[in-house]
């Protein structure tokens, strides 16, 4: 990426932006430093074909090859997740990265499914990330959601056992949403409809939100805000392949939650450049800008802003919609989207002669 400069104010200026994250797997914040540093403290054997090192694991992600093979990583990676302190220590320490790259709030995945096969109880998992949450709002000012991801490989039975013992928790609002992820393409959104209606039903002012077209076809778009009932779309790449459902994103304001080095290290594209950004912007459709893995993908959220600005230059102007895009496509009340608006107009006035 070196050939593509920054000028020092604009760089400065798109640090101090106010972010908002609405798509990072906190599994997927797991660097291979915590990795190896929780296999020793919880006694952990991993396979024989993993990477044994730090130096082994960034050399495996230096390229995956797709989905199917960085999660194929991702899921033996996570294995390492034990205690309540494990899930608790990995969420704030992405918490504290992202709060040094300008982040104000985000709206974090995780997928309990991942945790549970392997004898991992939920409470377990939920508890460690929610001490982080509330760690994160009253330490950094970082406000936080919750939303629990269906993994689509297993059966949506296995979905629904696993809503069933989430209740207490969308009850007591520590989850506030449900998203569905993992490997796409032979997993369409029709086989989800009882999950995400079983949600819709018991707890309908929940947030829903599903992985879809990040690989697979812009019907995998459609058919999730036509099935599931999903009021976001995280990725979306390939709605660029169909007009008429460009027109129908911008119409009802449904946002996509881009995320730009994944897409290059997963090979959906070759480079930053060729995602249809600017054609996103022609048509109205708002979007947030994302890291995804962060630890698998080579850059928290402001590497994603910096990426994109480097390929497209976009003006103050500009960067101010998207940022407040974000703001409004975020599961938040009115009063902490006013606050989040005032503050990203604050850094814009103040960088608004030198970028
Ligand atoms: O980018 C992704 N896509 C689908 N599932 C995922 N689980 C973690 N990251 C991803
Ligand atoms: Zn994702």
């Amino acid at each position: 990426m070196s050939c593509y400069k920054i000028a020092q104010h604009k760089h400065d200026f798109l640090h101090e932006l106010p972010k908002c994250e609405h798509h990072v797997h906190l599994e997927g914040t797991l660097s291979p430093d915590l990795l190896f540093k929780l296999a020793k403290r919880n006694n952990i054997t991993l396979p024989n074909h993993f990477p044994s090192s730090i130096e082994l694991c960034n050399d495996r992600y230096e390229q995956f090859a797709d989905l199917q093979d960085f999660l194929d990583h991702y899921y033996i990676g996570m294995s390492v997740l034990i205690q309540e302190k494990d899930f608790e220590d990995l969420a704030y320490e992405y918490f504290i990265k992202a709060k040094n790259d300008g982040l104000h709030h985000s709206e974090t995945f995780f997928d309990p499914q991942g945790h549970v096969e392997r004898g991992i109880p939920i409470e377990t998992v939920v508890n460690g990330f929610n001490k982080a949450c509330i760690k994160a709002q009253k330490e950094l000012g970082v406000s936080t959601k919750l939303i629990m991801c269906l993994l689509r490989h297993l059966p949506s039975a296995n979905g629904l056992a696993t809503i069933e013992s989430a209740k207490p928790f969308y009850e007591n609002g520590i989850i506030h949403g449900l998203g569905l992820d993992s490997s796409e393409k032979p997993f369409p959104p029709k086989l989800f409809i009882d999950c995400y209606s079983e949600v819709k039903k018991n707890f309908p002012e929940v947030g829903l939100t599903a992985h879809a077209g990040e690989e697979a076809d812009p019907i995998f778009i459609s058919d999730s805000l036509d099935l599931l009932n999903v009021t976001r779309i995280d990725h979306g790449v390939q709605s660029y392949r169909d007009d008429e459902l460009l027109k129908r994103l911008a119409k009802e304001q449904i946002m996509l939650s881009l995320c730009p080095l994944s897409n290059v290290k997963l090979q959906v594209v070759n480079d930053v450049s060729e995602l249809p950004i600017r054609k996103w912007m022609e048509f109205g459709v708002p979007f947030s800008i994302n890291s995804d893995d962060p630890a698998y993908f080579g850059g928290y959220i402001l590497d994603n802003y910096l990426a994109v600005e480097s390929r497209f230059n976009f003006s103050g102007e500009e960067w101010v919609k998207i940022a407040k895009n974000s703001v409004n496509g975020s599961w938040i009340d009115a009063a902490r989207k006013k606050e989040l608006i005032e503050e990203i107009d604050r850094v814009y006035n103040k960088y608004k002669d030198l970028i």
